[in-house]
């Protein structure tokens, strides 16, 4: 069987909950775990036999996404990578149907679509082997989330022995099951003729533009989850794959330090040699910590777990880090600590500060409340921030190039 691979990618408008840090970085290539989090996707489809084309179907600019396809097709000289732009948000089916002569070029038999705000061990291959051993048009990936967040997702019952999915609900009013759609398909090209059927069933809504394309009336794109998948699971041509492993979304600039720790914990299992290690001379380690090979941090610093540090960065004397993303041409200080936070590009955190989140985040959820309003749980500065000596930044949002001379706790700081 000989698949094609799409990566839904999104656009600029949808970064808004990802605000400071996309003010600065697209979402789909602020890096977690040391590289970009759709890099995350490629490395697991790069595993698929016979899999050589991977498209990125957005709508962001054509730009956005140069120096990152230079750089995967310098990793992956086997694979074939290309951005495929929608001149506008088509919905997360609308882009698969608009470029469906691209997508079936080569007669490909199956497509993986994966969302690219997710985070997990992407089992593909176990996916594809589930798919071919039933009769259905998709597998979708699913995952059990605790009770209460689960109606922020699409919820699916399944038949246990078989794994047919008898209903599909796009994020329901009220509880109705557990397991939920990861954002990560494998259909089969006939695919596209349930697509055009339920364009046909949207007839009403659908327009013609001056070069004879048919585009939705806006408010009307095209949704996989319901215009797609729920008649799909009418039909009982949906089934399930389970996975155990680790799963979750990334939304909020927050949510990518869980990311940053879960992907730098599957490392460790897998490529322990691409984290840092202790050695004698060099700084303290713990768990899980990758650095970038032209950091450079005193040998009486301390990192970890779940650390990620950027190019260029410096880390001076007796300094702490634990579960935080420090981003490119960080300098820190000696003796600071940061602790669940993200520090931005060319910041500055001063001698003796503090920069930190002070809960780790729960599952799903980087928010937490206190006297009952809704704090963050992680601390991110923007670009170019600078905190001066001495001082402490907790739970705090702090946007581009702020000078911070004074403590602050719970704040947005503009
Ligand atoms: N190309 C393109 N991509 C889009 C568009 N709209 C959304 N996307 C991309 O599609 C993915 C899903 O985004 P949302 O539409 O924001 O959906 P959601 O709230 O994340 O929920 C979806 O994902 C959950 C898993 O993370 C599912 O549980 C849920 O059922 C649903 O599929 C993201 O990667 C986003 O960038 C679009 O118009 N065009």
């Amino acid at each position: 069987m000989h698949p094609k691979a799409i990566i839904l990618v999104g656009g600029p408008s949808r970064g808004t909950r990802f605000r400071p840090l996309s003010l600065n970085v697209p979402k789909p290539l602020f890096p977690v775990a040391g590289k970009p989090i759709i890099s995350h996707h490629i490395a697991a489809l790069s595993k698929i036999e016979d899999l050589k084309e991977i498209l990125l179907i957005g709508f962001f600019e054509d730009s956005v996404f140069s120096q990152f396809l230079q750089d995967a097709a310098r990793e992956y000289p086997n694979l074939h990578i290309r951005y495929l732009r929608e001149y506008q948000s088509l919905g997360t089916a609308g882009g698969l149907y608009h470029f469906r002569d691209e997508i079936l070029r080569g007669n490909p038999e199956q497509v993986f679509v994966l969302h690219a705000d997710v985070a997990c061990d992407f089992p593909l291959i176990q996916m594809k082997k589930a798919h071919e051993g039933h009769r259905g048009l998709c597998t979708i990936l699913g995952t059990k989330v605790p009770r209460e967040v689960a109606n922020n997702f699409g919820c699916l019952v399944a038949k246990p022995d078989t794994n047919e999915v008898l209903h599909y609900v796009e994020k329901p009013e009220s509880f109705i099951s557990d397991l939920i759609s990861c954002g990560v398909y494998l259909f089969d090209c006939a695919i596209f003729d349930e697509i055009r059927k339920s364009l046909e069933n949207k007839k009403g809504n659908v327009e013609t533009d001056i070069y004879g394309r048919e585009v939705f009336q806006d408010g009307n794109k095209l949704r996989l989850e319901q215009d797609l998948l729920r008649p799909l699971a009418q039909a009982r041509k949906l089934f399930v794959y389970e996975t155990k492993s680790f799963w979750r979304q990334i939304k909020t600039a927050g949510s990518a330090v869980p990311v940053n720790g879960l992907y730098l914990e599957q490392l460790l299992s897998t490529n322990p040699e691409k984290l840092a290690k202790n050695t004698p001379g060099g700084p303290e380690i713990v768990g899980a910590v990758y650095i970038h090979p032209t950091a450079q941090i005193d040998p009486k610093a301390k990192l970890g777990p779940n650390v990620s540090i950027g190019p260029n960065v410096f880390v001076g004397k007796g300094v702490r880090i634990r579960d935080s993303i420090i981003l490119d041409n960080v300098d820190i200080k000696q003796n600071a600590c940061i602790l669940h936070a993200i520090v931005g590009w060319n910041s500055k955190v001063g001698c003796w500060s503090r920069v930190e989140g002070t809960l780790p985040a729960a599952h799903n959820s980087t928010a937490v409340t206190k006297n009952g309003l809704k704090v963050q749980s992680v601390t991110i500065l923007g670009k170019e921030v600078t905190v001066k000596d001495e001082i402490v930044i907790r739970n705090c949002i702090v946007l581009p190039h702020k000078d911070l001379k004074q403590s602050c706790e719970n704040e947005i700081v503009m």
